[in-house]
C-alpha cells in the first residue's frame, strides 16, 4: 500500500501527499470507532481510488504530537524571542527549552527585532548567543525579517517538519509572513487545485519550503510544566544532563547534595549561574505543583 504525508484537514477531509501526487483523502470509518484521530503530519498508509482520491487506512507511528497546533511528527520548533519589545528574558528563553527538550523537539533559538539595539545591548544578546551555542544550541539572530527574507534561515528548515512558537508580540507572524513568498508557489498550487480559495478557512497546514516542511500557524505561546517530573529537569538542561553521571548520588537533585558535579561545574563556571538558576525556579515550581495534587 502506498504511503504519504498528511499535510491538510478540512472539513473531514485528510490531503495526502505522496511525492507529485496530492490525494483528498477520507479517514476509515474504523479510526473513529477506535478514537484515533488523523493529524497533519501523520504518515499514513492510503488507498487511491483514482489519481485524486482516495482513503487513509493505517496511521504509522507518531514521534511526537502536539496539541496547539493539532499537529504530529515535528522535529524542530523555531522558538522566536524579540530583543526588545518584549524585552529579551533568558527565564522565558529556559522555560521554552525544557519544554522543548521534554517533548524531543529540536529548537532553534530565534532573536529577532535586533535592528533596535543601541550597541551596548547587542553586544549583551551577542554573549547570550555565545553562552546557548556553547550548549550546542543554534541560535539566529535577525533584523526586520519583512525585508531581510528568510534566505538566512532556509538551511535550517530542510529536511524536517518545523513549527514557529513564541510569546505574543516577538514576530512570529512576520517571520511566516517572510516565509509566504516562497510558499504561495505551493499553496497556489493545491487551491486551484482543489477549486477553492486561498486560507478561506482556518486549518493548519503543512508548506514546503526548500526541503522542508513548516506548519503555516504560531504554534504554543506559552508553557507550563504539567508533565515534567522533578528527576527529569536536569535532563532538559544538556549542559547539566552531561555531568550529572559524576554526581555522587544517583537521583541528585543538584540542589543540597554533597559531591554534585553540578554545582561544581556552577561554582566553576562552566554552567551559567542563571541557567543554574532557573533550573532551581522551575524544579520548586514542579515541586508545588505536586504538593497541590
Ligand atoms: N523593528 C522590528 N519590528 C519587528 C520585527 N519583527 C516583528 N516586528 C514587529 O513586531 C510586532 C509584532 O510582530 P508579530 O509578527 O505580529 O508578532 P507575533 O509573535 O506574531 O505576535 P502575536 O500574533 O501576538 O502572537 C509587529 O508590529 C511587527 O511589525 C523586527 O525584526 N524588527
Ligand atoms: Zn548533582
Amino acid at each position: 500500500m502506498p504511503n504519504g504525508l498528511i499535510v491538510k484537514s478540512l472539513s473531514g477531509f485528510y490531503y495526502v501527499q505522496d511525492q507529485d501526487l496530492y490525494i483528498q483523502c477520507r479517514g476509515r470509518g474504523l479510526f473513529r470507532k477506535q478514537k484515533r484521530k488523523p493529524l497533519v503530519g501523520d504518515y499514513v498508509e492510503y488507498e487511491a481510488e483514482n489519481k485524486t482520491d482516495g482513503y487513509i487506512m493505517e496511521l504509522l507511528e507518531r514521534k511526537n504530537e502536539l496539541i496547539r497546533p493539532s499537529i504530529a511528527n515535528v522535529d524542530q520548533a523555531l522558538l522566536v524571542f524579540s530583543a526588545l519589545e518584549p524585552d529579551f528574558s533568558t527565564h522565558l528563553l529556559d522555560r521554552f527549552l525544557v519544554h522543548i527538550e521534554a517533548a524531543q523537539i529540536e529548537p532553534v533559538i530565534i532573536i529577532s527585532k535586533m535592528d533596535l539595539l543601541t550597541t551596548k545591548q547587542e553586544e549583551e544578546i551577542q554573549t547570550y548567543k555565545e553562552h546557548y551555542q556553547d550548549i550546542g544550541y543554534r541560535v539566529r539572530l535577525t533584523s526586520n525579517v519583512a525585508e531581510q527574507g528568510v534566505q538566512w534561515l532556509l538551511p535550517d528548515l530542510n529536511d524536517r517538519m518545523s513549527v514557529v512558537a513564541g510569546q505574543s508580540g516577538v514576530g512570529k507572524s512576520s517571520l511566516l509572513n517572510a516565509l509566504k513568498p516562497n510558499l504561495d508557489i505551493e499553496t497556489d498550487k493545491i487551491s486551484t487545485h482543489l477549486g477553492r480559495g486561498k486560507h478561506t478557512t482556518r486549518h493548519v497546514e503543512l508548506l514546503s519550503i526548500g526541503s522542508g516542511l513548516v506548519a503555516d500557524t504560531p504554534g504554543f505561546s506559552s508553557v507550563e510544566f504539567t508533565d515534567i517530573e522533578a528527576e527529569d529537569l536536569a535532563l532538559y538542561f544538556p549542559e547539566m544532563a552531561s555531568r550529572m553521571p559524576d554526581c555522587k548520588f544517583r537521583g541528585c537533585l543538584h540542589t543540597s547534595e554533597p559531591k554534585c558535579a553540578v554545582k561544581v561545574a556552577v561554582e566553576e563556571g562552566q554552567i551559567q549561574s542563571y541557567r543554574y538558576e532557573h533550573y532551581l525556579t522551575f524544579l520548586e515550581e514542579i515541586n508545588q505543583r505536586k504538593r497541590r495534587y
